[in-house]
């Protein structure tokens, strides 16, 4: 099966046109205010109607209120929304109330990380296995920290997954090689500075997976 890509933290029309042009299946929007990526929600309605049917549009929230999610899953016209540090039980809720595809992240450290993946189930629709960012980090993501992806040597999945953490066009190949991801997920390895997507490195990811 062929890998496709979420391409996440986009915040430009050109960064976002290069996504999509290179064949991206997955854009990811960020709505979490620390970010360097954080979109406000009207920048995110901008760059929502770019966006082609055939490509899906994923909200990132960090264990979102109500609030929030009302603010922004309309305005992104989200398709999916990617959870991190939410509980199943808020997770279930939430997929509820929206309607909306829930992808939950699983922060991997080490082979104990991984049962968290099975308390998703019936909460949500796909595995994001994630690298733990370090402690007292500003973010749960987006910070290009890699796992030891041995760790998933054998690990029976309890729902679909992709595979996200430190990847970027020159790792990505052996990644997919090494795990089997036909998803697989990038925001700092496109980058040239947090938050600053490069049109170039977004090519050449997407055509490294291409080749895989
Ligand atoms: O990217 C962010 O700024 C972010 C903020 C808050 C929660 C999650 C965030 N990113 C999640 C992602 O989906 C990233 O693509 C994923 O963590 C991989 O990031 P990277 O290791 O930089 O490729």
């Amino acid at each position: 099966m062929p890998t496709t890509a979420k391409i996440c933290g986009l915040s430009t029309p050109t960064t976002l046109d290069a996504a999509i042009s290179g064949g991206a299946s997955h854009v990811g929007f960020v709505f979490f205010a620390p970010s360097p990526r954080n979109l406000s929600r009207d920048l995110a309605a901008q760059l929502a109607a770019r966006v082609p049917a055939h490509v899906r549009r994923v909200g990132v929230l960090v264990d979102p209120d109500d609030a929030l999610i009302e603010s922004v899953v309309d305005a992104g016209q989200l398709d999916a929304l990617q959870l991190h540090n939410t509980s199943p039980a808020r997770a279930a809720a939430i997929r509820a109330k929206t309607g909306r595809e829930i992808w939950a992240a699983v922060a991997i450290r080490t082979r104990m990380d991984l049962a968290a993946a099975a308390s998703f189930m019936g909460a949500a629709d796909r595995i994001l296995y994630d690298a733990k960012t370090p402690p007292g980090a500003a973010l749960p993501g987006g910070m290009g920290v890699r796992f030891d992806w041995s760790l998933l040597d054998g690990f029976r999945h309890p729902l679909p997954w992709a595979l996200s953490g430190g990847l970027d066009p020159a790792n990505v190949r052996d990644a997919i090689t090494r795990t089997g991801a036909t998803l697989v997920d990038v925001s700092s390895g496109v980058e040239s500075a947090p938050g600053i997507k490069d049109v170039a490195k977004i090519r050449a990811f997407l055509e490294a997976i291409r080749t895989a």
